[in-house]
């Protein structure tokens, strides 16, 4: 792995912070890491233009970059976007639709192993949620501790809309956050929640009218782990979130047997090649 280290020219404009900024991965630069040098908080941002579209290469940068905050013992993550407007607009269909079944097998494989790092982290995390955040994208905000969102966006998970059953793994993170039926509900209508209403119902923690309030906010919450000791704090997380952590650890091959099956199937592929047709002729009416 190559780490290119430099002063960054911050992309939380107005922050009063000396930053240092990595980006993960050198041919896609699809992650840019900062530290806080004051409070020793690291900022993960997604960085895959135009809508950080969770492709293989995007989700094993985001397990890396956990796996190297875990080793350098930092005291807290806040996961974000370098987008203006989205978070993260969820899976690259593209991974889905008429997949080498190799590299679709990858492709899941490596989102579990996303999903166990960031839904298991050791660190205290929070989500910057600067904009749309649909389906994966909700995944990756739900594995997190804390949620803060910038307003008039939308969260949620969406598959049920398009056709697509949520595997365990999609929601698990969903359910540990909101009330059961709530959630059994929000799923079957596959719903996408405005911020507002996100709020509302305890998906998000918070809302912040600027990406700087909300990184205010995210650094307030993991600073609430100030004086709490490290190894009693994650111990307790783990207490709260082993049993889930277990069940796909000892599971994964079923669930990843059970994930190549339904997205192979005719009917399915049929969906998604018109979801991905859907999406690209938004614009033009
Ligand atoms: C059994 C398996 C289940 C697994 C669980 C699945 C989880 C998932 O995450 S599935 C993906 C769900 N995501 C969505 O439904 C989001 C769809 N996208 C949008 O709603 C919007 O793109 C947006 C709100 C995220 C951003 O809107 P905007 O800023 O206006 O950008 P565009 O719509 O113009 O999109 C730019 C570009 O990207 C293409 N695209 C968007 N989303 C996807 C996607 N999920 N997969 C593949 N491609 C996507 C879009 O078509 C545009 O491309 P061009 O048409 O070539 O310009």
């Amino acid at each position: 792995m190559f780490f290119q280290i430099t002063k960054a020219a911050t992309p939380l404009t107005g922050c009063r912070r000396q930053l240092i900024l990595r980006s993960l991965s050198s041919s896609t630069n699809n992650i840019q890491i900062e530290v806080d040098n004051k409070t020793g908080f690291a900022t993960v941002s997604m960085n895959r233009p135009p809508v950080n579209l969770l492709n293989l290469e995007l989700i094993n940068s985001l397990t890396r970059s956990m796996k190297e905050m875990e080793q350098n013992k930092s005291r807290g993550i806040i996961l974000t976007s370098t987008s203006n407007s989205v978070f993260s607009g969820g899976l690259d269909i593209k991974e889905l639709y008429r997949p080498d079944v190799q590299r679709l097998r990858e492709f899941w494989t490596a989102f579990q192993d996303m999903w166990l790092a960031w839904y298991g982290s050791a660190v205290p995390t929070a989500a910057l949620i600067n904009g749309h955040s649909p389906a994966g994208g909700c995944v990756l905000a739900t594995c997190c501790e804390y949620r803060v969102m910038l307003p008039k966006f939308t969260i949620g998970l969406n598959e049920a809309k398009f056709g697509l059953v949520p595997p365990p793994v999609v929601r698990i993170s969903f359910k540990n956050v909101l009330p059961l039926r709530i959630a059994e509900l929000a799923l079957c209508q596959g719903k996408l929640f405005t911020s507002n209403d996100a709020l509302n119902i305890g998906l998000i923690d918070e809302l912040a009218k600027t990406k700087e309030e909300g990184y205010e906010k995210c650094v307030k919450f993991l600073q609430t782990f100030r004086k709490v000791d490290p190894v009693a704090r994650s111990l307790t997380k783990q207490q709260f979130r082993g049993k889930d952590l277990d069940d796909l650890r000892k599971g994964k091959q079923k669930d990843l047997n059970d994930f190549v099956e339904h997205v192979t199937q005719d009917d399915i592929q049929m969906r998604l090649g018109l979801y991905l047709e859907q999406l690209h002729n938004r614009k033009k009416k």
